[in-house]
């Protein structure tokens, strides 16, 4: 049987001048004002996509990058998501929208607090993208940043002070009854909350010290009425966080049967150790489509990249630089990398996505930034170009070995939107792999409905 797949787009470079050098700028949106988003938000939601995921990093990055990142705008400028959320909210009404939040910036009362305060304006369709990013750290304090797992137990350590904050008003605590109208109109007796039924929350941990109780109405449905939390971190020590934590695990592996179920085998164990139900975690493949009109020219697309020139590789050093915060263009493009070169802090995930399967010590950096150059086709799973009927017959696919859904990665633009979704979208419905009705209760309720 055919089974249905959640649909999230990820704004992969933030709230920033995404799309920098590409032509669809010339349509003239400012990247710094809501309309773009606002446009783009509801044809997401017209197309049944679940939850639009924003990108973010609070840092420009190490002071010796920082030209790196903003020459092309990879890396910055970027704003502040949380504060674009309540746009979107305002022209959608089922869409899910899920801006990037690091516990290393936001002290977890003021977190609970902000989070709070957008799930109830949203309806309950808010959620947060939990990210470990150590990269930030000097923004906060003087303190030297956390290793990558130690930044992990921060996260965990914060999401436990969020919801215990959230949870600090016991059943019963809002009462919320205006008393009764005597004789002459004067009310009497009405009570809005009982004080004695805030938990006072003393949090004393490694990384964070902090009472409650929280200022903020608690959700209507305890917990199932949070904010969504979503993660994206690929390391054993990023799964077994989602597994324990999250409702929806962002996932960048090779779409094989093999990948694929290793992935969510990994993720579901983590989810059974933690006691949850497996079904409360969905996993969604990261798919980025290049979508052309027919397999002929998915074919020219690929050969022509086969022989990228120096000055594709370079623009692709760019942009590995700026994220990897390490300066590949400064290298000799025929010679490995040096070793030692990159810092704790740069992602595994990250680190993968340049090497592959490469040997690090004796690949020339020519041939992993050609890697990353050369296209493939969907039809044979070794890359992202196809028609709408290949992309169509993956995601179906993926269900048919369990799987909850993809991420379309990209821009976020009208143009870019519809250019993804045009053709894609009727296939799925006609199908029945692609929503055609929302569930009642927000983001959770629409994706635990299938
Ligand atoms: C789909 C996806 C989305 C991501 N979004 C962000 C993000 O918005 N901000 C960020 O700092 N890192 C983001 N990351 C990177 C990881 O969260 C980051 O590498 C993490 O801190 C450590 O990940 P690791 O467990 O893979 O080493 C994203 C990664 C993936 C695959």
């Amino acid at each position: 049987m055919t089974r249905q797949q959640h649909l999230g787009w990820f704004l992969a470079r933030g709230f920033g001048p995404h799309g920098w050098g590409h032509d669809y700028l010339d349509w003239n949106y400012d990247w710094t004002r809501p309309d773009l988003y606002v446009e783009s938000a509801r044809a997401l939601e017209q197309a049944g996509v679940d939850l639009l995921i924003i990108e973010d990093a609070p840092s420009l990055g190490s002071p010796e990058t920082i030209d790196l990142r903003v020459r092309q705008a990879f890396g910055g400028p970027k704003h502040d998501p949380l504060l674009l959320a309540p746009y979107l909210f305002a022209a959608t009404q089922h869409l899910g929208i899920v801006p990037t939040v690091n516990p290393a910036a936001v002290l977890p009362y003021t977190g609970a607090r902000q989070l709070a305060t957008l799930q109830h304006l949203s309806g309950g369709r808010f959620g947060l993208n939990l990210v470990t990013d150590t990269g930030s750290a000097r923004h906060f304090s003087d303190a030297p940043p956390l290793g990558h797992d130690a930044a992990y137990d921060r996260a965990e350590e914060w999401l436990d002070g969020v919801r215990s904050l959230w949870r600090s008003w016991d059943d019963g605590a809002l009462i919320a009854d205006p008393g009764a109208v005597g004789p002459g109109g004067t009310r009497t007796g009405g009570r809005y909350a009982d004080g004695g039924l805030l938990r006072p929350v003393r949090h004393r941990g490694e990384h964070f010290a902090f009472d409650g109780p929280l200022n903020a109405l608690p959700f209507a449905d305890g917990a199932d009425g949070e904010p969504v939390i979503v993660s994206p971190g690929g390391s054993g020590r990023g799964l077994a966080f989602a597994g324990a934590n999250s409702d929806v695990q962002l996932a960048l592996t090779p779409l094989t049967e093999r990948s694929v179920r290793d992935y969510r085998a990994k993720v579901h164990a983590a989810a059974r150790a933690s006691g949850r139900a497996l079904e409360h975690v969905k996993v969604l493949f990261a798919i980025k489509p290049v979508l052309v009109s027919s397999p002929q020219e998915a074919d020219r697309l690929v050969a022509a990249s086969a022989n990228p020139d120096d000055g594709t590789l370079w623009r692709i050093a760019e942009q590995q630089s700026s994220d990897l915060e390490t300066d590949l263009t400064a290298l000799d493009l025929d010679k490995p990398l040096p070793t030692g070169l990159f810092g704790d802090h740069v992602s595994h995930g990250s680190i993968k996505r340049l090497v592959g399967e490469h040997d690090l010590a004796t690949t020339p950096l020519r041939v992993l930034l050609g890697g990353l150059a050369r296209l493939g086709r969907i039809a044979d799973r070794t890359g992202w170009v196809g028609t709408a009927g290949e992309f169509a017959d993956l995601i179906e696919e993926l269900g048919e070995w369990g799987n909850d859904g993809v991420l379309l990665w990209g821009d976020l633009h009208p143009v870019t939107v519809h250019r993804t979704l045009d053709e894609l979208v009727p296939i799925l419905r006609r199908r029945g792999i692609l929503r055609t009705e929302w569930a009642d209760g927000g983001l959770r309720a629409n994706l635990r409905a299938f």
